[in-house]
């Protein structure tokens, strides 16, 4: 019996370009060895995530995934609540696509993109999930506290496509003197830390709101969070902290920032505040909130070729965008001092 692939996609994300080139996408599965359909996505809640489910209880062997971060989570959520979920292949067409830059799958060419089918090669990636008091959901790269939530549901996505992780960075600086100082308790496995925050990462790649570097020392599918606290609400040494995240990495030795990595977190506020979960970009309810960890959980298609190669040239690729940013901070840096 040939395997059989189903393509779930967002007829609304990034450009909205990708129903062109439908038949030449299913072409390269096809030629892969797989009977191939597609489910397009609808505005009803939580359609491509009821879809990825179902397709695993019936038995699909392959789900791909065409859509944004959003609708790969929602994807992403219909195979981890199955034990032994298919395979996932990613087709990155949303504006940001932070997972498919942490995975190396290629994010301009929709048909290059699938037809990584070809070479074999899959990761096994770490799931996380996170439980608030009203909710309980799957993630597959980052849960966000504090001043990265704000700016991810403030940047504009036409901000987004046209300027990329500057637009972050702008929307982030503009944000920051309005950031609150929330007293926060995060409970990790070897410790605790009780404190001010302006700023909670718990994330399971490299790759966050366009940063690259912001877990530089990152390996996938290592069964461990890299959870990231900065323990200051003071304006001039954020921008700092930002400027050090997008050139070399060196923030993680930063004497105001708690850098881990863990299996379990417990982020709770002090005083009943009010602390926002972001969850892959998303709202995903409000503090305490719980995040463990599914080790190696999803077989994802990827290009281990190309991930083995970013890792040697990562500093040439972004040089030109790390002055860009450095000129940014120096202007905004002068303004607010
Ligand atoms: N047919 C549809 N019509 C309108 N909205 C849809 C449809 N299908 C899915 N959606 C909505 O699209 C959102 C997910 O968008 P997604 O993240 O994939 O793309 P994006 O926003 O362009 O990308 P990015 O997250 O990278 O900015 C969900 O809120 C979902 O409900």
């Amino acid at each position: 019996m040939r395997k059989r692939a189903r393509l779930i996609y967002n007829p609304t994300s990034g450009r909205e370009t990708f129903k062109r080139q439908l038949p030449d996408i299913l072409n390269e599965y096809e030629k892969a060895g797989y009977e191939t359909s597609t489910f397009c996505t609808t505005p009803e809640a939580l359609s491509a995530q009821k879809e990825a489910d179902r397709c695993t209880i019936d038995g699909f062997d392959l789900i791909i995934a065409a859509g944004g971060d959003g609708t790969i989570n929602e994807v992403v959520n219909g195979l981890s609540s199955h034990k032994a979920p298919p395979k996932l292949a990613i087709i990155p067409s949303g504006t940001t696509n932070d997972y498919a830059r942490a995975l190396k799958i290629p994010r301009y060419d929709f048909v290059k993109a699938a037809q990584l089918i070809h070479k074999n090669q899959t990761v096994h990636m770490d799931i996380g999930k996170v439980k608030t008091e009203t909710d309980e959901k799957y993630f597959m790269n980052i849960g966000a506290a504090g001043f990265l939530t704000e700016v991810t549901y403030e940047v504009p996505p036409n901000m987004k496509s046209l300027f990329g992780s500057l637009a972050y960075f702008v929307k982030g600086a503009e944000l920051l003197p309005r950031v609150g100082k929330v007293p926060v308790k995060i409970t990790y496995d070897d410790g605790v830390y009780e404190g001010i925050a302006s700023l909670v990462f718990v994330a399971l790649t490299n790759s966050v709101g366009g940063f690259e570097k912001i877990a530089p020392d990152k390996t996938l599918g290592d069964g461990k969070f890299t959870l990231i606290v900065v323990k200051t609400t003071n304006f001039a040494e954020i921008l700092r902290l930002i400027t050090m995240i997008m050139n070399d990495g060196r923030h993680i030795q930063h004497p105001k920032v708690l850098y881990k990595k863990t299996s379990y977190v417990k982020a709770e506020t002090q005083n009943d505040q009010q602390l926002m979960i972001n969850i892959d970009g998303e709202y995903g309810g409000d503090a305490p909130a719980e995040f463990t960890m599914f080790k190696q959980h999803l077989e994802i298609i990827t290009d281990l070729d190309r991930m083995q190669l970013s890792i040697n040239t990562h500093d040439l690729i972004s040089e030109e965008k790390e002055e860009e940013f450095k000129k940014r901070v120096r202007e905004l840096d002068t303004r607010n001092e």
